[in-house]
């Protein structure tokens, strides 16, 4: 707590004439003013800003206290307060408090400032120091919206003089516009963060679409490269997709895919694992560190849990409940080469287990440059 200081001792600490002499002039509000403004421009947060505000406001004046108490969204309960000066803890109300009690609730209830001339004589005054003799509160607003209030409380009687309370209302009137601005700021990057989540995932499924998908295997491709690890991928096709909408609609199709969706992320067992929405009825599965026994375990595992869902299939040419064809492959990336390459490898499993009569896993490994060499050499 900090040491109870007098007035006069205040003053001279400060090099400030008595009373409020050292406010007198437009000269000294103005210079005050600006250093606000200066103040509420610098801070890296709200708190910090309000921090700033109320120190200068300390440093600048002689006053005992000098406090920012702020609304919660309901302007029902002040819920945070910050505060420069001799505050008398050991006497204050905890937070949170409503806005029925003390005199900076009555500012918040109605709306106006405050000027309690000598707090003896005001009942809702709420000590904030037994030396305090007189005490300014204003509410900090902008626009409609209340924000909450600022507390100015002083040793000496008749300090809160027109020009000395014009001198807060503007202050308050600053303290607003920063608090508005933060917020306005803050609702901004919510907004943006829950933009960002939207473009990123699939609106039929909710799992990661395709741009995620794109993003990812091309940061994972440079990392693992790097890190000397593994880079897995299951292609995940629903057997057929066409005759089930066909016969049972469009939207009996869509419930299967969400069902798939979900029952493939149920294999994405580590953090770094994505299951994503590839395009139309194919999902895919990113597993970094997997080798190409391990992805296959997880495709067959996968395969098996899609048919113990038994969704029922009327007109597949394979079961009578849906089934999936998976594609496997697994490889270690080097940046020189493209991460499609994954992609294209995995697509040859899938159309291979696709050939193969569907409800299978198949694996495939990359093509050397050897390969498609000696491909081309049979083609001609
Ligand atoms: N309900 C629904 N169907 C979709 C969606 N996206 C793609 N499809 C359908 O998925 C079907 C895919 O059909 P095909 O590519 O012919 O494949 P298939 O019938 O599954 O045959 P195979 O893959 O060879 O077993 C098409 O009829 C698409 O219209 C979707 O979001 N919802």
């Amino acid at each position: 707590m900090a040491t109870p200081r007098t007035h006069e001792a205040m003053i001279q600490a400060r090099g400030l004439p008595r009373g409020n002499g050292g406010l007198q002039g437009d000269g000294a509000m103005t210079g005050i003013l600006a250093q606000v403004s200066r103040e509420a421009l610098q801070g890296e947060g709200l708190d910090a800003v309000l921090q700033r505000i109320v120190d200068c406001l300390f440093r600048r004046l002689p006053v005992a206290i000098a406090s920012i108490i702020l609304l919660d969204d309901a302007g029902t309960h002040f819920v945070q307060e910050v505060w420069a000066g001799q505050l008398d803890l050991e006497q204050s109300v905890p937070l949170p408090w409503p806005v029925t009690l003390g005199a900076a609730g009555r500012c918040a209830r109605n709306g106006q400032a405050q000027l309690i001339a000598d707090i003896e004589h005001d009942p809702d005054y709420v000590p904030g120091h037994r030396a305090v003799r007189s005490e300014y509160l204003v509410p900090i607003r902008h626009r409609a919206r209340m924000h909450g209030v600022l507390n100015i409380e002083s040793e000496h009687a008749e300090f809160f003089t027109l020009e000395v309370r014009a001198l807060f209302d503007a202050v308050a009137d600053q303290i607003a516009g920063a608090i508005h601005l933060a917020r306005v700021a803050g609702e901004l990057a919510a907004a943006n963060r829950k933009l960002e989540g939207l473009s990123m995932s699939d609106g039929l499924t909710g799992i990661a679409n395709r741009r995620c998908f794109d993003l990812r295997l091309a940061a994972d491709w440079q990392r693992l490269a790097q890190e000397g690890r593994m880079l897995a991928l299951a292609l995940v096709d629903a057997d057929c997709f066409k005759p089930l909408n066909d016969t049972c609609g469009h939207l009996y199709g869509d419930e299967c895919l969400r069902t798939l969706a979900r029952l493939c992320g149920g294999f994405a067992e580590r953090d770094e694992d994505l299951v994503a929405r590839y395009g139309g009825e194919e999902l895919v599965l990113l597993l970094p560190g997997r080798d190409l026994p391990a992805v296959h375990r997880t495709g067959e595992h996968l395969r098996q849990r899609v048919e113990a869902e038994a969704i029922a299939h009327p007109c597949s040419t394979v079961a009578p409940h849906v089934t999936i064809s998976v594609g496997v492959c697994a490889m270690q990336p080097e940046p020189a080469r493209a991460p499609e390459l994954l992609i294209q490898t995995a697509d040859r499993a899938l159309y291979a287990a696709k050939a193969q009569g569907r409800n299978c896993v198949v694996a495939a490994v990359p093509r050397t440059p050897r390969d498609r060499r000696s491909r081309a050499r049979t083609a001609e």
